[in-house]
């Protein structure tokens, strides 16, 4: 079968496709088949040089246009990215395997909305006026320069989004590197944003690994790097960037609670553990993979839950009645199969799935784990994969004690009617995004991201563009100056 998937060339740098088949070849495997669908080749020390070169030249001229002309650019990306969707979707699903039912409505939807909100939000972002007597201070607010987005590959379209819109509104320019596992959406971003307006150089992608992006983030003409990725590779490029002295945005890894009471609407918090667990195949950095359920309330929850995953259609992601898909690599899903035999060994009882689909590409069951303990390795690390353990409590302080004995700071829920203790709850969870009755939800007007290892700093919402701009600030004398001699 011939898939419509490989691109022009490997790289959008300065407005246009560049190749250089020189760098090493990455191929594009299609998790639904397993079959080779494109190629793209590793950007080289060449390819590197006149990304960050164009990205230079370019902010200036674009920190000069004012915020509502950047905005207009914005804005106009955006439309043409709802008009593109049904394309921009299926490209998200051969890159991802995410069900076409899921990007259909969230991957180029959710980018979209991050360059309409910050496209909106560009011609306001001004400093202040500080009156000291007859003297004053203005802020101006500043683009930072050259910012560096690295990708994780759950989310291909919308992470170029979330990364690229807050950045260029601030009038910075943007070098992305997606995941090497999933190259082909970004480039999508990139074109749109060129045909929307946007000067050649201010928004370039370029492929490659762990090795580019460490080319990036360790190159004097970068002034910003943001990542979505794993703890490991955010500890080593948070290092990195802190050697340069340069702004960070770190979107990392996690292992988040969902608390479920046993006043809650069962109903409800089975579909907020299903959204936090089996939703983009469990490849979603906020899932609440640990779910503790209060004893009264647990049987049942356990029952309807298992219920529930029987509806779930595995297939082919393109069928629009598939809602689970494939893993998104053969190496992701050997990883998964491994946890789910280590929970097994750890005495963890597998309540649900637990197996690999006898069919082409990286298909799982859903999998559910029942009597987990807190020590156990599958209640510890982050899996990345569909696999819910559920664990029992009796009461709230000791539910929230060991919800926040992690690392990891992400996100937590709490399910419960009572509201007062709804509340009482997510002020005591140690997390970045916390959610009341609801799960997984991430609008582009609220704040996304983790505390403690999870990360540093936020996307989306008005606190991004703090994390994409600096104050200067000027000093202005009205009178004479008075020095000591
Ligand atoms: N918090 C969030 O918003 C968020 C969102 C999605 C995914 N994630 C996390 O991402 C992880 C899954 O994605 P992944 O497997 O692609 O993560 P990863 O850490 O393996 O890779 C992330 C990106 O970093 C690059 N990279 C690797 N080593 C590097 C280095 N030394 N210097 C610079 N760049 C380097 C990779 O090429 C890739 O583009 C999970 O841990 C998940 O929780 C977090």
């Amino acid at each position: 079968m011939s898939y419509p998937t490989q691109p022009t060339a490997s790289h959008f740098i300065d407005g246009k496709y560049v190749e250089d088949t020189d760098g090493g070849r990455i191929p594009v495997v299609y998790p639904a088949t397993g079959e080779v669908i494109a190629t793209v080749y590793s950007a080289t020390p060449a390819i590197i040089d006149m990304a960050l070169n164009s990205a230079k030249r370019a902010q200036v001229q674009w920190a000069k246009m004012t915020g509502t002309e950047r905005g207009r650019v914005l804005r106009r990306a955006a439309e043409i990215m709802r008009e593109r969707n049904h394309d921009l979707s299926v490209l998200e699903t051969y890159d991802t395997g995410k069900p076409y039912q899921e990007t259909s409505v969230v991957d180029a939807t959710s980018s979209a909305e991050a360059l309409e909100y910050f496209g909106g939000l560009a011609g306001s972002l001004t400093g202040e006026h500080i009156q000291l007597g007859e003297d004053f201070v203005y802020t101006v607010r500043e683009a930072l320069g050259v910012c560096v987005g690295i990708g994780a590959w759950n989310y291909p379209t919308q992470i170029a989004g979330w990364k690229g819109a807050p950045a260029l509104a601030c009038g910075n320019a943007m070098v992305f590197k997606p995941s090497e596992t999933t190259p082909l959406c970004a480039l999508k971003v990139a074109e749109i944003l060129h045909e929307a307006g946007a000067p050649a150089g201010v928004y370039n992608v370029i492929q490659g690994l762990g090795d580019v992006g460490a080319a990036l983030v360790t190159d004097d003409r970068v002034d910003k790097v943001s990542l979505t990725g794993s703890v490991p590779t955010g500890r080593k490029v948070y290092a990195a960037a802190a050697a340069g002295i340069k702004h960070v945005t770190m979107e990392l890894g996690g292992k988040s609670p969902i608390l479920i009471f046993d006043d809650a609407d069962l109903e409800n918090a089975v579909s907020g553990a299903i959204l936090g667990n089996f939703y983009s195949t469990g490849q979603v950095c906020s899932n609440g993979t640990r779910v503790y359920v209060q004893k009264g309330i647990k049987d049942a929850f356990v029952k309807r839950l298992c219920e529930r995953l029987n509806d779930a259609i595995i297939g082919d992601p393109m069928d629009p009645d598939t809602s689970f898909g494939p893993m998104v690599s053969e190496r992701q899903m050997k990883i998964v199969l491994d946890y789910i035999q280590i929970g097994q060994d750890e005495g963890a009882t597998l309540a649900y799935g637990g197996k690999r689909l006898e069919q082409d590409g990286f298909y799982l069951q859903p999998t559910v784990f029942t009597d987990v303990t807190d020590d156990m390795r599958i209640a510890r690390e982050e899996i990345f994969g569909p696999v819910l353990s559920v664990l029992e409590f009796e009461n709230e302080a000791e539910a929230i004690a060991r919800a926040n004995d992690t690392e990891f700071g992400l996100a937590a829920g709490v399910f419960t009617a009572d509201l007062t203790r709804g509340h009482r709850v997510a002020a005591a969870f140690e997390a970045g995004t916390c959610y009341i009755n609801t799960y997984n939800l991430a609008p582009v007007e609220a704040p996304f991201g983790g505390s403690k290892a999870s990360g540093v700093g936020r996307e989306n919402s008005k606190n991004a563009i703090n994390h994409y701009s600096q104050m200067k600030s000027v000093y202005v004398a009205m009178g004479d100056v008075e020095a000591p001699f």
